[in-house]
């Protein structure tokens, strides 16, 4: 199946649609990681702190598949937002994974209390002149954070990685990044299979389109203008999740999942104007 691309700020071809790898660990996680590049996804996300690095970079090499064929991102955890220890855990991200470079590299978290994310901006922004990194980005960041980096750097984030779902569907933010043309990704695309999977609005619509709730969310996502990124643990799921490039939902259906929206949507409270991940 063809699909779709999306073009970063500096030109990079994103596929649209990634593939999450929070919680996939060990063998198991090699074999998931290992069966989703088989169905098709090219392009996944992890973190320093998921501490799975190793484990994505033993199922691309057990693929077979050239590592110029995938876009693989990873993130900079809280702890070491500081200059030199940011560019260490870069590094130490790339030897865990057992990769020359990484296509993306985020800062997790802007943590703003503790106030260090312009110093690993410039991190990053080293990291990417010395040829360990292709593009840089950012996630969790709110409008005032990303306006400080870009007033500071002259450098605006390729990708903006947040959490996006029917639930808490981030209308202000995607126009901000949309605006500064910066690809907006969805995290717990699926809401991290809450309530919004059984949804009976989005039933009815997925019973009309003749597909599945997962389907139809991620579909709404691509259509809202937005990179999701799903995890499963499941060949059947993953697969599932993956063939939603040859169907459309309707700008009315659109509207009536975007309509979900609710304040109290976020999946665990995570507000990056308070919260801090280290
Ligand atoms: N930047 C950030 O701060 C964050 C980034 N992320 C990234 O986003 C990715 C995706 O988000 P995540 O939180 O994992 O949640 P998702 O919204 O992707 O949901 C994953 C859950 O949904 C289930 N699931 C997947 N597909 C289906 C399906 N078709 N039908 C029914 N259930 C399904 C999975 O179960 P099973 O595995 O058993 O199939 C799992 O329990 C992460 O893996 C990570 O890479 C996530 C959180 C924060
Ligand atoms: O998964 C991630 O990328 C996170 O940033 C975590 O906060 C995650 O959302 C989590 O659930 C931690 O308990």
């Amino acid at each position: 199946m063809q699909i779709p691309t999306i073009t970063t700020n500096n030109g990079l071809k994103l596929p649209a649609i990634g593939f999450g790898t929070y919680q996939l660990k060990g063998a198991l996680g090699v074999n998931a990681i290992t069966s989703a590049l088989n169905i098709g996804y090219r392009l996944l996300d992890t973190a320093f702190n998921y501490e799975n690095e190793g484990t994505v970079g033993t199922a691309i090499k057990r693929s077979g598949i050239p590592r110029e064929q995938i876009i693989i991102s990873s993130k900079l955890p809280g702890r070491h937002h500081h200059y030199q220890e940011a560019l260490e855990t870069i590094q130490e991200s790339l030897y865990r994974a057992g990769l020359d470079y990484y296509d993306l590299y985020l800062i997790h978290w802007p943590n703003p209390k503790q106030g260090l994310y312009l110093e690993a901006w410039q991190a990053l922004i080293t990291a990417q002149k010395m040829g360990l990194i292709r593009e840089i980005g950012v996630s969790n960041f709110l409008p005032e954070h990303i306006d400080h980096l870009i007033e500071q750097t002259g450098i605006t984030p390729a990708v903006n990685q947040i959490e996006l779902h029917p639930y808490f569907s981030e209308r202000q933010l995607r126009k901000y990044d949309q605006q500064h043309h910066i690809v907006t990704w969805a995290w717990s695309p699926l809401g991290r299979a809450n309530a919004v999977l059984k949804d009976p609005i989005i039933a009815g619509i997925a019973q009309d389109v003749n597909r599945s709730i997962s389907q139809v969310i991620l579909r709404w996502e691509i259509q809202i203008g937005v990179l999701p990124i799903p995890k499963s643990a499941h060949s059947i799921r993953q697969l599932e999740n993956y063939q939603i490039f040859d169907f459309e939902l309707s700008p009315a259906q659109v509207q009536t999942i975007s309509n979900l929206d609710r304040a109290d949507g976020r999946t665990q409270n995570q507000d990056p104007a308070e919260y801090e991940e280290f």
